[in-house]
């Protein structure tokens, strides 16, 4: 299980903070036998007693690998090993020196039950080596329990990106912090469940992942003005507003009005509704002083009426959330545009819009902190490796997400329930996160085949929770 609130950091910053610690007067060798008595602590109580193999490559990945042979066969356990070439001068040189046990090549090794792979960590660079890629992925599926360290080898550590990882890896030990590669793209599926091995290096970073709000229960002197007033207005598809606005109510907002021209259906009776027909009556609604927070884009449509509702809704000096057809509108202009308002906005696009919207190059988080600085808006880049970054370099990634979310409307949900965060937690970063997280644990609560409808009806029990 992923921790909450953990921090992200690259490669590089990783081996900077490795340096600083060197710095502080720890010697390569004893950090390397912290990482190793780690791996070694996993893999034992993982193994319950059955033969371990275990891969060490050519770099302090595969230093880590010689720590942890040593340390489980000074424990009893049946270790055997195969390098796959001669060990780098230093730390990883002299662990090898250490390490006593039998030894095979790769293209020799024999299956065991329990599978440690220290091929590569933070330094792959370069896919796999073909046949390397196919021996070590038979291996994994031959083996009962396989656990990576650090990363599975062939996953781009700041990247996600596959470079060649077998699939079946069942534990991945992340050394000192968590590195986006166990949080994005391919990264996220082949990493099995990623755990964290504190060996003690300070790290420092913006980068984390996604936290359980704090929620406080409304006061005393609470009321339904004071807890937010939501404006969700309609369009061609008026179930995506619908959505949203519900989202907006079960997520604590204080008053939440649906604005369109659609007839009325069932309830919720205390979804209030507002006459709009035009971008003129929507201006003129969007003026009242009681208004916190507007939803726009789920369901809008992309004619010449949404065009007008956008215009209008970047005009009224309120906090705006973006999604779905506004986005698709807002097209490349999306940061020319965003950029000018005064007022905070949020948007909310999956790939698809985001891509449409945004160039870029890098991991996925490189390419959203870049559309947020350059739109000044902070941005949920939604997936099943969701991304909130905002302008100022702040980013947090969700480790919870459920499969289940990938069902219409369930991006309309997320938009409702960020304006009811944006009215009570105010700014930035928090209220997404708070969104976030409250939409991910409500999809669990929600189980398998959900249905956006029913995930709604899963929020207050996600906030209560959070009190
Ligand atoms: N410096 C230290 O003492 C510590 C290092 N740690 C471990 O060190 C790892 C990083 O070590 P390294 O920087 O040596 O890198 P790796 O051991 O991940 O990789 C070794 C080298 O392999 C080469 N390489 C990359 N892709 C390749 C490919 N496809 N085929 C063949 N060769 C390839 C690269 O030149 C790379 O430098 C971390 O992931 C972690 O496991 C941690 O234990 C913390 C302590
Ligand atoms: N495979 C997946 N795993 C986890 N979450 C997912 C997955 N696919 C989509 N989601 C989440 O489901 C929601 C879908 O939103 P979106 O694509 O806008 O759908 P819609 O427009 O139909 O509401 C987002 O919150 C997204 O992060
Ligand atoms: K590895």
């Amino acid at each position: 299980m992923i921790p909450s609130g953990a921090p992200i950091v690259t490669a590089a910053e990783m081996r900077a903070a490795e340096q600083a610690v060197f710095a502080s007067g720890v010697s390569q060798d004893s950090l390397m036998e912290r990482a190793g008595a780690a791996v070694a602590r996993e893999t034992a109580r993982f193994a319950t007693g059955r033969p371990i193999l275990i891969l060490a490559g050519p770099g302090n990945n595969g230093g880590d690998s010689y720590v942890a042979a040593r340390l489980l066969q000074n424990a009893g356990h049946d270790v055997s090993l195969v390098a796959t070439g001669a060990p780098a001068p230093g730390a990883a040189e002299r662990m090898h020196a250490l390490w006593h046990g039998p030894t095979s090549s790769l293209y020799a090794a024999r299956p065991r039950p329990v599978l440690v792979d220290g091929l590569f960590g933070t330094g792959m660079t370069r896919p796999l080596e073909r046949g390397l890629a196919a021996v070590f992925a038979d291996l994994c599926k031959q083996a009962e329990f396989t656990l990576a360290i650090d990363l599975p080898s062939g996953i781009h550590a700041d990247t996600g990106a596959d470079l060649g990882a077998p699939r079946g890896i069942d534990v991945t030990l992340a050394l000192g912090a968590l590195k986006p590669g166990h949080l994005l793209d391919i990264g996220l599926e082949r990493c099995g469940r990623v755990l964290l091995a504190d060996i003690d290096i300070p790290v420092h970073t913006r980068w984390r992942t996604v936290t359980r709000p704090r929620i406080d229960t409304p006061g005393a002197h609470s009321h339904k003005y004071s807890r937010g007033l939501v404006a969700v207005i309609e369009g061609a598809m008026p179930g995506a507003a619908r959505l949203a606005a519900r989202a907006a109510m079960a997520g604590g907002a204080g008053y939440v009005v649906l604005a369109g021209d659609r007839p009325w259906g069932e309830g919720p009776d205390a979804l209030v509704r507002r006459e709009v027909r035009t971008a003129e009556d929507l201006s003129e609604f969007l003026g009242w002083d009681r208004i916190d927070a507007i939803v726009l884009g789920p369901g809008l449509g992309r004619d010449r009426r949404a065009e007008a509702y956008l215009r209008a809704a970047f005009a009224a000096p309120k906090p705006l959330i973006l999604d779905g057809d506004a986005l698709t509108l807002l097209g490349t202009d999306a940061a020319r545009w965003l950029e000018t308002r005064a007022a905070p906005t949020w948007i909310t696009p999956h790939s698809g819009e985001f891509d449409r919207m945004f160039a870029g190059v890098g991991s996925k988080i490189d390419r959203t902190l870049a559309a947020a600085a350059e739109a000044r808006a902070t941005i949920v880049h939604k997936g099943a490796d969701t991304v909130i970054a905002a302008p100022k370099g702040e980013v947090r990634l969700l480790a919870h997400g459920s499969r289940w979310l990938s069902t219409a409307g369930t991006g309309d949900v997320l938009a409702g329930l960020l304006a009811a965060q944006v009215v009570q937690s105010g700014k930035g970063v928090a209220p997404a996160e708070a969104a976030v997280w409250l939409h991910a644990r409500a999809a669990q609560l929600a189980g398998p085949a959900l249905i956006a409808d029913e995930l709604i009806g899963h929020i207050p029990g996600a906030i209560s929770e959070c009190l």
